[in-house]
């Protein structure tokens, strides 16, 4: 990958690589644009297969940022961090505080939190060195754990899909196949269950998939298996791409809308979706919760104000899918356009952010 022409296509201003040979840290923070405020956006630690790999995926994951947090009109842009590791194996105390004290170089252009493979324990570590970190233990006046909150918003998100597709937004009697059952999907799942919907989960780990079928009565596929199975709706809550070449033929659902990010493995997908008549749920409007929730710290979190600004993302796809609809243009495109048109209005007067004294976190 010639990394400066990528970054110059997509318009990305920084890429940050940490290395600490102790702690045996190896991350990449990507910041893609701060023209609404610092970058906020979580760190995941993942094998990849190669470091070509975690770049793209860093990248990919920090535009994503920037869009997800325009179109949840937050005064944020976007960023994010991979750390390069089995999150089972290769943590240690010394690699997150490692970590925190390269946010800390950053002076607030950029702010962390939770992602696939990190916890609220791996983020109390990184604030031993650093204020810029949300999603830390609540009993430091912080918000916790995201996935709870993120999985909140893509239930309303369902709901609203379930409305344009079925003109009803109950998901009673619904088939929902929910691929990766972890942090968000679990408790996506209990949302879902107390409804009435029927669910049908996959995952790669084996106790998840169990934890899943004796809660809630679900029913088990293997990992390969969720894209062929008869449902309603197919929720991508794992990784990102699933809504690919080999997949999407094999989709039967009137509605995709999950927690995973970058769920079209490229826009040409979005618009086969589109053609197909499938309500696809921008992943990145859907799945805002957690973000929306660790926000409100900046401004000293309170948990009522955070919830009604997740319950938004009910209006928010309302909003995309009449515009998808009144325009003929995919969801994803309408999406697109109204993050776009936040930053834009905003790039003359902004850019480049850099931390001032009125920055909310450096006074917690
Ligand atoms: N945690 C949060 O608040 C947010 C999470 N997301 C996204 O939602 C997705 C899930 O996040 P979390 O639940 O936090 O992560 P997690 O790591 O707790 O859960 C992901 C699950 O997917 C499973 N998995 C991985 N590859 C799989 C495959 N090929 N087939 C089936 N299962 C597979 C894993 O075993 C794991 O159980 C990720 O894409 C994440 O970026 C997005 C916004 C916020
Ligand atoms: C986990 C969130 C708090 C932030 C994030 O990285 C995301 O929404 O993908």
């Amino acid at each position: 990958m010639e990394i400066f022409t990528y970054m110059e296509k997509y318009d990305y201003e920084q890429l940050v690589f940490c290395q600490d040979k102790s702690s045996g840290l190896k991350a990449i923070i990507a910041i893609h644009d701060t023209t609404l405020g610092p970058a906020l956006g979580g760190t995941r630690m993942w094998t990849y297969k190669s470091e070509e790999e975690a770049i793209e995926d860093a990248l990919r994951l920090a535009k994503g940022m920037t869009y997800k947090n325009a179109a949840a009109g937050l005064n944020l842009g976007g960023g994010k961090t991979v750390i390069i590791g089995d999150p089972k194996k290769d943590k240690n105390p010394e690699m997150f505080r490692a970590f925190g004290r390269y946010i800390q170089g950053l002076n607030g252009r950029y702010i962390t939190a939770e992602d696939v493979g990190t916890t609220v324990h791996d983020m109390d570590l990184i604030h031993l060195e650093t204020d810029f970190v949300t999603g830390i233990s609540p009993e430091s006046g912080s918000s916790g754990n995201p996935s709870p909150v993120t999985a909140y918003g893509v239930y309303k998100g369902m709901k609203a899909a379930a409305m344009e597709a079925y003109g009803s937004d109950s998901l009673e009697g619904k088939t929902v196949a929910i691929q990766g059952v972890g942090n968000v999907a679990y408790a996506l799942c209990e949302f879902l269950h107390e409804e009435g919907a029927k669910l049908i989960v996959t995952d790669i780990n084996k106790q998840s998939v169990e934890r899943a079928v004796e809660a809630f009565n679900a029913t088990a596929v293997d990992p390969d298996d969720i894209y062929d199975v008869d449902c309603d709706i197919y929720a991508p809550c794992a990784l990102g791409a699933t809504v690919n070449d080999d997949t999407i033929n094999r989709l039967k659902a009137k509605i995709i809308a999950g927690s995973a990010n970058n769920q079209l493995k490229s826009s040409k997908h979005g618009d086969i979706i589109h053609e197909k008549g499938i309500v696809y749920a921008p992943d990145y409007v859907i799945n805002s919760g957690g973000v929306i929730n660790v926000a409100d710290e900046l401004v000293g979190y309170n948990q009522k104000r955070a919830m009604k600004k997740v319950e938004t993302i009910y209006d928010s796809l309302t909003r995309v899918f009449e515009i998808s609809r009144t325009d003929n243009i995919p969801t994803y495109v309408a999406a697109d356009r109204m993050a776009e048109e936040r930053i834009e209005a905003k790039k003359n007067s902004r850019s480049q952010f850099l931390l001032n004294d009125h920055h909310i976190l450096s006074r917690r």
